[in-house]
């Protein structure tokens, strides 16, 4: 077992794998030096010689014949035998959770006498008293008095952070006033009984809660990762009991796990996928989500959790097949031959010649501005018909205007008589006319011909894990719901309402997607400091935010860090906004911040370009971000679209100003339909200043 390679200094890495590899072998090889330590407080630790200055802290527990070490870490000489005299490892007494002591654990709470605050202490707001923290949750009494001591929830955070795994955990929970149920309940406590034998340890290390600190290492491959990848990397080892549940968890069908931007929903998903295939190495499963760049990052994780993972090269092979969820469908479709003519024939009324659909275009303003239609501006207009044509006539296969003007339109919000009704088919027939021209399938068309074909030969994958469901679209789902057949662990949903930033609302029980109580929630955010969290969920408040489940999606979360407040500055002009993102990129520049964790996030392409120019004019390196990856040694300008999924140690979010063409786009739209793209516009905000992990520098334009 380890504990987190965190502490372990760099240079000795190296030397520290070939120490514990030889370990795992045998301890007693001379060459170790593992050796106890005289009057130790804790009879079972013991030191080991990983080089001349460098020595490994562990503890030897022995079970069923069997030795066991867990590796406290890896210090200089003189320090590691300090920390080896006094380090105590031992089980909580209340929790059943391993935990490291410096001193011999006091037999009753020491009285500690705090200056009375000023304030009144946060925990106590929340009701809490010490017995509750001690008794209750296992809190060892020294912490339990300082936390009930400070008075804001940053304060609180700040002591958290000084405590690693379970104990930190609980003291973010305490201070977003979770219940003592809550917490016992979420980090799966035990109650009573303690054993502090070497099984009992053993078995406490094994706890889920335990794990959010330790780790069994299996093997020497998962030994190399862990400690190459240090603190950065805890992700790929440390998970939350809540995370832990719902990556080994199997469920008798959809499941949908919601959470705020950074709560780790990908991070389950990732580790998802490694689990399904561990129980069952020939298993075909598909990972996907909105965009080919997420994508692409969601196979980096994946390679990063596990270099040995198989990943498919196409939907239906053993394996982790990866794509968004448009390539998805052309694969679907290649891989259907001439089959999928039928299903064309089905969906469109006619079989086009491309298997490759192709990227949005101008076609349904063309096909408007190129027809004398009468109908009204809000219906006569391209968001309007590109809704109308995925949200109703794809899903429901509407291949002539008999069809169309008998069809249900829930959730439309135009209201469309006969006529209007068939004005509007005549304006599709006219797209559909165009995209024979060329034999084209557009977007929605590939994944709707998809779908049906799918329907017709059946399921090709075993599990499908979705992110950012809150995107995809009604004709997506259709095709994800025919991938895989109805059965345990079929669909894993991850979604989050408030970062819907494409896609119209819609409920998944619609598309055959069933999801009956399996949903849970993730409330912890490990990215975001707690003060750029709360700027990013006040650009929500009262937007009517709903889930794929047609609930309303709450904004309750906590963050395990805090930071300074958001820097936010109003500017009267593109310039002035321009020397402002320019003026704070120098700024950190010089400071000698890496210009690759700092990104300048915009809403469309055309400022993107003007900021890389004002930044190129002021000697700061940057590029701009679109397809592939991101180059080294410059700041990432890119739009917020772009930078979804993705996270960066400091964010200049630039909002920009609307385009005359933008706002006259906005003013034909029927209420319902504008009222949305408010709603979409403020999840823009939202998901861009939840990038940033540390420092938030908002541009508003007045
Ligand atoms: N158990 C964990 N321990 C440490 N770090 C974690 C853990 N879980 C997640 N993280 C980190 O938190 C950050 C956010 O995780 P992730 O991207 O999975 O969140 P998300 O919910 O998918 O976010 P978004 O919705 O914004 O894309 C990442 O840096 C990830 O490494």
């Amino acid at each position: 077992m380890s504990k987190l390679a965190g502490a372990m200094d760099k240079s000795i890495r190296g030397k520290a794998m070939t120490f514990l590899q030889k370990l795992a072998e045998n301890d007693a090889l001379p060459g170790l030096h593992v050796e106890p330590i005289a009057s130790a407080a804790d009879q079972r630790v013991r030191t080991g010689r990983v080089d001349d200055g460098w020595r490994a802290v562990m503890f030897r527990a022995d079970h069923d014949g069997e030795t066991h070490y867990v590796i406290h870490g890896v210090w200089p000489h003189d320090q590691a035998i300090a920390i080896a005299r006094k380090v105590r490892l031992t089980v909580n007494p209340v929790n059943g959770l391993p935990q490291f002591e410096d001193a011999p654990a006091p037999t009753e709470h020491p009285t500690i006498v705090v200056a009375p605050p000023v304030e009144r202490p946060l925990l106590a707001r929340h009701g809490y008293q010490l017995a509750d923290l001690t008794d209750r949750l296992g809190v060892p009494a020294e912490v339990a008095t300082q936390a009930l001591a400070v008075t804001s929830e940053d304060a609180l955070l700040d002591l958290a952070a000084r405590h690693e795994g379970w104990l930190g955990t609980i003291l973010v929970s305490l201070g977003a006033g979770d219940s003592l149920d809550e917490i016992a309940a979420t980090m799966e406590l035990s109650e009573g009984t303690s054993d502090d034998t070497d099984q009992g340890l053993l078995d406490s290390l094994r706890r889920p809660a335990a794990q959010l600190q330790f780790t069994i290492i299996g093997d020497q491959q998962e030994l190399r990762r862990v400690i190459e990848g240090g603190d950065f990397a805890a992700w790929r080892v440390f998970l939350h009991p809540e995370q832990r549940r719902y990556v080994d968890r199997s469920y008798s069908g959809p499941f949908r796990l919601t959470g705020g931007a950074g709560t780790g929903k990908t991070v389950v998903l990732v580790h998802r996928a490694r689990a399904l295939l561990r129980r069952d190495p020939s298993t075909r499963i598909v990972l996907t989500t909105f965009t080919t760049n997420l994508a692409e990052s969601l196979r980096d994780s994946l390679r990063q959790l596990d270099p040995d993972l198989p990943i498919a090269d196409r939907p239906g092979a053993a394996g982790v097949y990866v794509a968004g969820v448009d390539a998805l469908a052309a694969a679907v479709l290649r891989a259907g031959g001439a089959a999928v003519d039928e299903a064309m024939r089905e969906v469109l009324g006619e079989a086009r010649t491309s298997r490759t659909p192709r990227p949005p275009s101008t076609r349904w303003r063309d096909v408007v501005e190129a027809s004398a239609t009468e109908l009204p501006a809000e219906a006569a207009n391209e968001t309007f018909l590109t809704g109308e044509y995925g949200q109703v006539v794809l899903p429901n296969r509407i291949t002539d205007e008999a069809g169309y003007l008998r069809v249900r339109r829930s959730g439309r919000g135009v209201a469309l008589d006969r006529r209007k009704r068939s004005q509007v088919w005549s304006l599709i027939a006219a797209y559909r006319a165009q995209c024979r021209v060329d034999g084209s399938l557009d977007f929605p068309e590939a994944s709707a011909v998809a779908a049906c074909h799918l329907g017709h030969v059946g399921p090709l994958v075993d599990h499908v894990l979705v992110d950012e469901g809150q995107d995809l679209s009604p004709t997506h789902w259709q095709m994800l719901r025919a991938l895989v057949g109805e059965h345990a662990d079929d669909l894993f949903i991850a979604e989050d309402a408030h970062q819907r930033i494409y896609g119209a609302r819609l409920v998944l029980a619609r598309y055959g997607i069933k999801i009956v109580g399996r949903s849970r929630r993730l409330t912890l955010n490990y990215r975001t400091t707690a003060e750029n969290l709360r700027y990013a969920l006040d650009r929500l408040a009262g937007g009517q935010y709903t889930d794929l489940e047609d609930q309303w999606e709450e904004a309750t979360y906590r963050s395990v860090r805090s930071g300074p407040n958001p820097q936010v500055s109003t500017v009267g002009s593109l310039s002035d906004e321009l020397d402002h993102v320019a003026g704070q990129a120098r700024r950190w520049v010089d400071e000698k911040v890496p210009p690759e964790t700092i990104a300048v996030l915009v809403p469309d392409r055309a400022l993107r370009e003007r900021v890389v120019a004002s930044l190129d004019a002021k000697g700061v390196p940057a590029a701009a971000l679109d397809r592939g990856r991101p180059p080294t040694d410059r700041v990432l300008v890119m739009t917020t679209h772009r930078a979804k999924g993705m996270e960066f140690a400091r964010v200049i979010l630039a909002k920009g100003g609307r385009t005359p063409a933008e706002q006259e786009r906005r003013r034909v739209l029927d209420d319902k339909e504008r009222t949305d793209l408010e709603l979409r516009d403020r999840s823009l905000i939202y998901v861009a200043a939840t990038r940033a992990r540390d420092e938030l520098v908002v541009v508003d334009r007045r």
